[in-house]
């Protein structure tokens, strides 16, 4: 396993910040390394995060290839849609987000979940190569009250998937049901995972992950070569 790190910052903008930071450092490393940055978002509370902290990274936007950790399988105007959500952000001010809508590799919510797997894991593999643990720059992910991270949920039988990067599941027990994630072996591949929160409401998740070390999905993220950070107030720190 790689490098784990805990942050604990004063205040949520403060968790921005750091978030917003790492993302910088990550990207022009990578870009003067490899020539591009791919890099993963998850949905949820990380996007307003990431809406307020990207408009102030400096980076060359240009060489920046975004997929998603995971994806609901609804209409890009569903509220339900993460890349809905990412769009929304980009058309908003003027345009909130440096990106503009062919940097993303998205799931095809025309498809059914199964096809819509197959089809953004082609989309994966032409990204970043084949095989079941293509390897990311950086994965932003968030993690649920019940400990999910990506669409891996709790006792999922997707959670023991280890022969394919990429998986639909159509019984999600947070709604709405059908939706596309990265599996375990390809989230562990990245070469940095950073999970992002803030608010009280994450301390007894945070805690269970990260003190009592509870096999719940957010904790089966250990990158096996690449650095893992945690960035957290200390309202979701507050009972480590
Ligand atoms: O359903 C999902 O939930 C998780 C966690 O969201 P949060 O709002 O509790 O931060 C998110 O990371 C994932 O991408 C999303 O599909």
């Amino acid at each position: 396993m790689g490098k784990e790190e805990v942050i604990v910052k004063e205040t949520v903008e403060d968790v921005t910040k750091e978030l917003a930071s790492l993302v910088e450092k990550e990207a022009n490393e990578a870009i003067q390394s490899r020539g591009k940055f791919i890099i993963g978002l998850s949905g949820g509370s990380l996007v307003n995060f990431l809406a307020a902290g990207l408009p102030t990274i400096s980076t060359d936007w240009s060489l920046w290839h975004v997929l998603f950790c995971d994806e609901r399988v609804v209409p890009f105007n569903s509220d339900d849609s993460t890349f809905g959500v990412y769009r929304r952000q980009l058309k908003s001010n003027g345009g909130a987000l440096p990106l503009t809508e062919s940097q993303f590799l998205c799931v095809d919510p025309a498809l059914d979940a199964d096809t819509a797997a197959a089809d953004y894991a082609a989309k994966v593999s032409a990204l970043l190569g084949p095989g079941r643990a293509p390897r990311c720059d950086l994965l932003l992910l968030g993690m649920g009250p019940d400990g999910h991270t990506c669409s891996l949920f709790p006792g999922h039988a997707l959670l023991s998937v280890t022969d394919r990067a990429v998986a639909a599941i159509t019984d999600s027990p947070k709604p709405p049901p059908a939706r596309v994630t990265l599996t375990l072996p390809a989230v562990n591949a990245a070469r940095a995972a950073v999970f992002a929160m803030a608010g009280a409401g994450k301390a007894d998740m945070v805690r269970r992950v990260l003190r009592d070390r509870e096999p719940l999905p957010a904790a089966l993220v250990q990158p096996t070569d690449g650095r893992l950070v945690w960035i957290l107030d200390q309202a979701a720190a507050a009972k480590l």
